[in-house]
């Protein structure tokens, strides 16, 4: 849990650069520690503890206007720095969780009140909850709790020793939830799911494995396995805040493995940082396990979730405008590799709205030392998971083929986004379809690592895949997790292929996604030559009635944008609609429904 409230790069030992900033809009900048008093980060004294949870988006909403996100409240949002005290920050959360429920059943609740509104709503809500989870109750008959190993916002964790059963005389590690801080109907679902969450994804081996769950009048209690090697944090400090590039590969590909599994069994984690990786022993080379899901969710392959969750140097751009998916893990994994690779934060402020600001409109600074000695892969990697336009970042499946991390030993996982491409695929109009196949035909060879990796997951047989094909490729990694996303849906909606195969042309061309191609360094000239090859097989007269309505689906109102994009010299897609044509422009200023 959360121990980035007591340490912090900015009091680690410094690297030895100084850099300017701390502005919030230049990077993170670590100021070396000139003076004792610096050890203690500045936000100590500018954070405000009762103004850091958002029930709704500091930030205007990226929806077209005149629709809003969907009501779910905020849950958490954590300190991102050391509060003056670890209680503190516990009863500002509950009680503001409190806070969040009282004012969605009453409306607003005039300013001066809201202290005593806070308190009325925790009584209420203690008397009224049923705290009971249908646990066994049986935790202090089979377990021997030792000392306290680790503390977070939500519960701490503890040694505790297996005294009969399986385990029994083995030493396991005890996350205590109290059931007193559990004050709304949110909160006791929330450790409901981390329960279900731990549970069915225990058995990836960078996954923390789950042994047994607990509860009794005072707490919940998670029996898991105990990791002696302490969070990826304290070996970040302990290395003077930055690995050699060698080093930060390892981990970055046992983050990406495990979060890849997370995101195929439709699970988000959306509280990656470097304190939620511990390491299984005290050696160097120990490998890595991810604990923490009190803030992770389920989502299906076409949800948005609208909730503001995390950990504020980690948070990903989309998920402060309050609409996002598992791309917001991969910008956090950005984030960690940053940090692996500098030993500095890439969006840095004093203050939280700072971060915010920082992390909405920086860019990471790639520039100053020591990032002259990266290489260029390492950057490129980056670049490609900070990117601001959640459609443009890589997946963790694909990050793990990108040149940086290559190997062509490690098997690549399946990547449930592979599914989310072919299903709009093979609904699209044979227009589009030809207009995607000219774009995949120009994407370099380099680029087709992670293509064909995912097409021989699915057992082609003679070269082709059916949706037999897609279904056995999931089966094989089914977890109760992967059911309660209902990830197996998007079978249904992939329907068209029960009638067609796709070999590995059509394949490469339902998968392309035109916004990823976009963010790579070569755009420019692969667009130039898919371009070339759509002029040869499939440009050809469209009218501006078809372009907006059949294959855009989109309203009349439409008509003036796409007109456009029509060459009068033939009635053919010009260069420029086709490149926009291809990304399925979003027209937010006029009410034309959209696909
Ligand atoms: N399996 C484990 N083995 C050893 N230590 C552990 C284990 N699980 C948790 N810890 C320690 O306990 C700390 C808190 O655990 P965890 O992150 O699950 O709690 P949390 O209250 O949800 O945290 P946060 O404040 O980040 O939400 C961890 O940072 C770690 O130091
Ligand atoms: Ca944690």
């Amino acid at each position: 849990m959360g121990h980035c409230c007591s340490k912090d790069f900015d009091s680690a030992p410094s690297n030895g650069e100084t850099k300017a900033g701390g502005n919030g809009t230049t990077g993170n900048h670590v100021k070396p520690p000139p003076s004792p008093a610096s050890l203690r980060p500045p936000s100590q004294h500018s954070v405000d503890p009762n103004n850091n949870t958002y029930t709704t988006s500091p930030f205007p909403s990226p929806l077209p206007a005149g629709v809003r996100p969907s009501p779910t409240p905020a849950r958490k949002f954590k300190w991102p720095l050391p509060p003056p005290s670890p209680a503190k920050p516990i009863m500002a959360i509950m009680r503001r969780t409190g806070l969040k429920k009282q004012k969605q059943k009453q409306g607003t609740i005039p300013e001066d009140r809201e202290g005593a509104a806070e308190e009325d709503g925790e009584d209420e809500e203690m008397t009224a909850l049923d705290k009971s989870f249908g646990y066994a109750k049986s935790f202090a008959g089979k377990y021997e709790l030792g000392r306290e190993v680790g503390r977070g916002h939500f519960g701490h964790t503890c040694l505790a020793k297996a005294k009969k059963g399986q385990l029994k005389g083995q030493e396991v590690a005890v996350k205590i939830i109290s059931k007193a801080k559990m004050t709304t109907a949110i909160s006791i679902e929330d450790v409901r799911r981390e329960v279900k969450i731990m549970k069915a994804l225990s058995g990836h081996k960078h996954m923390i494995t789950f042994h047994d769950v607990f509860e009794d009048a005072k707490n919940v209690y998670i029996v898991m396995e105990l990791c002696e090697g302490g969070e990826l944090l304290d070996r970040i400090l302990a290395r003077g805040g930055r690995y050699i590039e060698d080093d930060a590969k390892t981990i970055v590909v046992q983050i990406l493995s495990v979060v890849a599994f997370c995101h195929l069994q439709g699970v988000v984690h959306r509280d990656l940082k470097p304190e939620n990786f511990l390491f299984t022993t005290k050696d160097e080379d120990a490998p890595m396990k991810i604990i923490d899901f009190g803030l992770s969710d389920f989502i299906r392959p076409d949800q948005r979730l609208d909730d503001i969750v995390g950990s504020a140097y980690y948070v990903a751009p989309e998920v402060l405008h309050r609409s996002y998916s598992v791309e917001a893990d991969m910008w956090s994994i950005g984030v960690i590799t940053y940090i692996l690779l500098c030993g500095s934060r890439p969006f840095w402020a004093r203050t939280e709205s700072g971060i915010f600001r920082s992390v909405l409109r920086a860019d990471p600074n790639l520039e100053d030392s020591p990032w002259p000695a990266v290489s260029p892969e390492a950057k490129d990697f980056v670049k490609r998971l900070l990117n601001k336009d959640h459609r443009k970042r890589m997946t963790a499946a694909q990050a793990l083929t990108h040149p940086w991390l290559r190997d062509e030993d490690r098997t690549v996982p399946l990547d449930v986004q592979i599914y989310k491409l072919v299903k709009s695929y093979v609904r699209a109009t044979p227009f589009k379809r030809s207009a995607l196949k000219a774009l995949s035909k120009a994407i370099p060879e380099e680029e087709l690592v992670y293509v064909k990796a995912q097409f021989n997951l699915l057992e082609p047989k003679d070269g082709l895949v059916s949706i037999n094909n897609f279904r056995v490729a999931l089966m094989r990694h089914v977890t109760d997790a992967m059911k309660e996303a209902r990830i197996f849906d998007i079978l249904n909606v992939m329907e068209p292929l029960s009638y067609k195969k796709l070999g590995f042309e059509d394949f490469c061309a339902a998968t392309v996604s035109p916004y990823q191609v976009e963010a790579l360094e070569e755009w420019e000239n692969i667009a130039k030559i898919a371009f070339e090859y759509f002029e040869q097989e499939g440009n050809r007269a469209i009218s501006v009635e078809e372009l907006a309505l059949q294959e855009m689906n989109l309203g009349p109102q439409a008509f003036s944008i796409v007109k456009d994009w029509i060459r009068t010299s033939d009635g053919k897609l010009s260069f420029l609609g086709y490149i926009k044509f291809l990304h399925g422009v979003t027209i937010r200023n006029t009410n034309a429904k959209q696909r």
